[in-house]
């Protein structure tokens, strides 16, 4: 559904991104991972033409994404890192905002009161303002925004940054739900662990702007990649690690 071909990237003398091929089937849940400055934010600003790549390509239903942006664009939603909400808007406004633009105020409104629900937010949410909301709650409103316009894809930036375990395992569960229960194609890129265990198929690790490893998430505790397992296991070497072929 999703094809990454050659991409690479660089900022002035800094190669950010080489070569980087991934493949994303329909459905699936892919979750990148890499630490701080590998490359993951480029990869996502590239697929959506934030960045202008210096090579390669990205390949939408088997056509060019930049061509196709439109289409794209129309199917997609996405989680932003710190929410994104509009301060100035209420909840439901900020949930039905792509919705606004073409049906009428009252039918918007219901959806977003539906999406919220999903997320578990109650009806008494829709009309509060995002400053009035708990990390959590700002977190889950934006989800069900992500979701309001029923996407086929939907990224997830950094999905638990600045929540505690427990409410990090709840975000990660529903995630995961929402996407099985709409069998939405997912991108999720992280560093947390737990998020990669409650909602990847499929596991990409970047290492300085290279696909370092890849695999089924079953299969990421025997890879035999020694930078995925120290990744894993929270162990800090960003010195002594072995370049990637
Ligand atoms: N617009 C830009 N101009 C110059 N350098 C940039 C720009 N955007 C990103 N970079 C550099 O590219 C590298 C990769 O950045 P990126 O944001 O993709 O990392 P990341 O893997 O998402 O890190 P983190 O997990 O910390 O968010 C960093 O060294 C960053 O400084």
């Amino acid at each position: 559904m999703l094809a990454v071909r050659g991409l690479s990237k660089a900022f002035g003398q800094k190669q950010v991104l080489d070569s980087v091929d991934l493949d994303l089937a329909e459905g699936e849940s892919l979750v990148v991972i890499g630490g701080s400055g590998t490359g993951k934010s480029v990869l996502l600003r590239c697929i959506l033409g934030l960045e202008v790549p210096d090579a390669g390509e990205i390949l939408w239903r088997g056509r060019p994404l930049a061509q196709h942006r439109a289409d794209f664009m129309d199917d997609f939603g996405m989680l932003f890192q710190n929410a994104a909400l509009f301060d100035s808007l209420p909840v439901w406004r900020n949930v039905a905002f792509r919705l606004l633009r073409h049906m009428p105020k009252a039918r918007a409104r219901a959806i977003a009161i539906e999406k919220l629900a999903r997320v578990g937010l109650g009806p008494e949410v829709a009309d509060l303002y995002p400053a009035e909301l708990s990390g959590g709650m700002r977190k889950r409103a934006g989800l069900a925004r992500a979701i309001a316009a029923d996407p086929r894809v939907i990224f997830f930036d950094e999905p638990t940054t600045g929540l505690d375990p427990i409410r990090a395992a709840a975000i990660n569960a529903l995630i995961r739900s929402i996407v099985d229960e709409t069998g939405a194609t997912a991108i999720t890129i992280t560093h947390d662990m737990s998020s990669v265990r409650a909602i990847a198929d499929r596991v990409a690790l970047l290492d300085r702007g290279r696909l370092r490893w890849q695999g089924p998430v079953s299969e990421i505790d025997r890879a035999g990649d020694d930078y995925l397992r120290d990744f894993i296991a929270g162990r800090a070497r960003p010195m002594a690690r072995v370049p990637a072929s």
